[in-house]
């Protein structure tokens, strides 16, 4: 294994405005923060306006020891921002329109940076405009062959469609997706049967090579090529649960990366991810134990 695992999370980069505060958000770059935490070169890539928010979101970066190299300045657009309202923790969102990370530009830096990635992950939210859609999907197929590129389906407000879903499908070969995102994909597929018949169509379909379906205290359903792991959840206060599915799918990533087996991954990801609801804010401070996790034993463990 290299010495540092490095991987990207491309899309959205903006502030979650709350009644009271502001706090970094967007999925693809929490993914990156936490995977950072988690010990990889971790780059969020994507673009923030030439405005104060803008400044901001680097400064936030930059203490969380996050490189911003690959975000991006509009000159012409502004920084993102949605509106959060948290009902019993869970969060509803109002997304503004034509900010700059609808505008990511392409360029010959990026094409550099997926040449070198051992994992992506993309969502749907930052496919609605097509300049990001078109960085994006470029992106992805400078991707060595071999690297994770993790879609994250994440649907928001009415920000996607079936043939975005699709397209997007078709470009990942790992799928992230909720109990409440299984449906939308059913429809738009033909899907049918249980819940793990309809994830093994949509694996079959897409000819992808893990799918994890996430349940929110329920824990989450991994399907790999040849195995099947249910993991119940864990105890814990949901205080805020914005951001607990990007923390799963950084902390998965990272797992998959360190090869460990299916079970301990899907573990994990649900004790990142329990943490993640228990504090407020997308990207918290992730605590030691979680940060060694899998380090003692590993050598047996892995087989
Ligand atoms: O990315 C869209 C929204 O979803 C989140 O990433 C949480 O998953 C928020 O931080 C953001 O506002």
């Amino acid at each position: 294994m290299k010495e540092k695992l490095t991987v990207a999370g491309i899309g959205e980069l903006l502030w979650d405005v709350f009644p009271n505060h502001k706090r970094l958000g967007g999925a693809p770059a929490n993914f990156a923060c936490h995977c950072n935490q988690l010990g990889a070169e971790a780059y969020p890539v994507s673009c923030v306006g030439a405005d104060p928010l803008g400044a901001g979101i680097r400064e936030r970066l930059g203490e969380m020891g996050v490189d911003v190299r690959y975000v991006f300045e509009s000159g012409a657009y502004p920084t993102g921002t949605v509106d959060v309202v948290l009902n019993a923790g869970k969060p509803t969102y109002q997304i503004h329109e034509d900010v700059a990370w609808d505008h990511i530009p392409y360029s010959d830096a990026l094409k550099q940076l997926a040449e070198k990635l051992d994992a992506v992950c993309f969502g749907s939210l930052s496919q609605r405009s097509g300049e990001s859609r078109g960085t994006i999907h470029a992106f992805l197929q400078h991707m060595p062959k071999d690297a994770l590129r993790i879609f994250d389906v994440n649907l928001r407000q009415a920000f996607f469609s079936k043939q975005q879903v699709g397209e997007s499908l078709e470009l990942a070969n790992i799928l992230k997706l909720s109990d409440e995102e299984l449906p939308v994909l059913a429809g738009y597929f033909g899907l049918e049967g249980d819940t793990q018949d309809q994830l093994v169509q949509l694996r079959g379909l897409f000819d992808l090579k893990l799918i994890a379906y996430t349940r929110g205290p329920e824990g989450s359903l991994v399907l790999g090529a040849n195995e099947v792991d249910d993991f119940p959840g864990c105890e814990g206060m949901a205080v805020d649960s914005v951001g607990a599915g990007d923390s799963f799918t950084a902390a998965l990533c990272m797992g998959l990366l360190k090869g460990w087996p299916l079970s301990k991954v899907n573990a994990f990801a649900n004790k990142v991810a329990t943490f993640v609801c228990s504090q407020k804010g997308a990207t918290p401070v992730l605590p030691g134990h979680l940060l060694e996790y899998g380090e003692v034993n590993e050598t047996e463990e892995v087989s």
